[in-house]
């Protein structure tokens, strides 16, 4: 095995990626990256005892570029012996309907059909290409989009039966290991394009930092990265404790105590709100968060709107949550 190979295999270890038995379904775009990782799992696949089997989407955004995708996928599993899924998708129609932008139509397309291949065909994992480079364009998207903490953390390496190995790879490394091994990929010309966010965010806007603060970027998004992945998970532990300390604090028939939410800090006001409002499916954004938390402050028998048809009540010394116009 060689370097890239054994540092593959204890990502997937370490990480508990990847155990006996798992059967793992593998994305592959044709792209560099996700034909060095589906090159790296056939290569350690002996000791990993693990079934592997590719998913491929076409979404007829490129003509016969797609169309050539998906044969260079098709081609390259039936050298490898592998079973190949592949579905078609008329994403534009998708993001017509759906007023989604492309990119993220692409994006819930090919997540539906990888849930649809693994329930079907009994897969136990999906594996996909993103590496260091995507993890930052992430981090910097979020960023630009307006983020709250949990949003720094980036692209997370396990989430439920989603698995990300490639994330501590750097591009450069996944070309050279295709290089080595004589082992061509396809080139997605839309990547150039700079009208999508990513794209420009990829091509202009590191380029760009990077030029300035040579080799700064990189490693640290992936140290803040860590530490946001790291304080999420402690602090879902906290709350869950806290929750179960202080029962007032745990969503009960659309109530929050008051008196045990006044007794905390914002901080944790903010997050217990948080998980409320998630548990009743409704829109967490700063704004909101600040109105409930201003409600704490005001007194009994206010209301706010806490967006969309939810309204917020202190009745009785809880916070009271309801969508008709009703109140409890
Ligand atoms: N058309 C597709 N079919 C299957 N999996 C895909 C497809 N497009 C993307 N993926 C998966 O999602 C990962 C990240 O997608 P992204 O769009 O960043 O990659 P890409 O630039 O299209 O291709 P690659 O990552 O393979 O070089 C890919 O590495 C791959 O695992």
């Amino acid at each position: 095995m060689n370097r890239l190979e054994k540092k593959f295999l204890e990502q997937l270890r370490t990480r508990r990626l990847v155990e006996e038995g798992d059967r793992v379904l593998v994305a592959v775009s044709g792209g560099p990256d996700s034909m060095a990782m589906l090159s790296l799992f056939c290569a350690v696949r002996p000791l990993l005892r693990a079934e592997l089997a590719v998913a491929h989407c076409n979404f007829q955004l490129r003509g016969a570029e797609s169309d050539g995708d998906e044969s260079f996928v098709l081609d390259h599993c039936r050298s490898l012996d592998l079973e190949c899924f592949v579905d078609h998708f008329d994403t534009l129609r998708f993001a017509g309907e759906w007023k989604r932008s492309v990119e993220e139509s692409a994006r819930i397309l090919r997540y539906t059909f990888f849930r649809q291949v693994m329930e079907q065909k009994g897969f136990s994992k999906i594996a996909t290409g993103h590496h260091v480079n995507d993890n930052a364009e992430t981090i910097l998207f979020n960023l630009f989009r307006g983020v709250s903490l949990p949003g720094l953390r980036g692209i997370r390496a396990l989430n439920g039966k989603i698995i990300r190995p490639m994330l501590l790879f750097h591009k450069a490394d996944m070309v050279a290991y295709l290089k080595e091994k004589g082992i061509t990929s396809r080139t997605d010309t839309s990547n150039y394009a700079n009208d999508y966010d990513r794209n420009f965010i990829r091509n202009r806007v590191i380029p760009l930092i990077e030029e300035r603060f040579a080799g700064k970027l990189m490693p640290s998004l992936r140290r803040v990265s860590e530490q946001a992945g790291e304080l999420s998970e402690f602090l879902e532990l906290y709350f869950e404790n806290l929750c179960e300390r202080e029962p007032g604090l745990a969503l009960n028939e659309g109530k929050l105590s008051v008196f045990a939410l006044q007794q905390l800090t914002v901080f944790e006001q903010k997050e217990v709100l948080k998980r409320a409002l998630r548990d009743l499916h409704a829109v967490v954004d700063a704004r909101t968060l600040q109105k409930l938390v201003d409600l704490l402050g005001s007194q009994p028998g206010k209301m706010v709107m806490a967006g969309g048809q939810l309204r917020v009540l202190w009745k009785d010394g809880m916070l009271c949550f309801f969508r008709d116009s009703a109140p409890p």
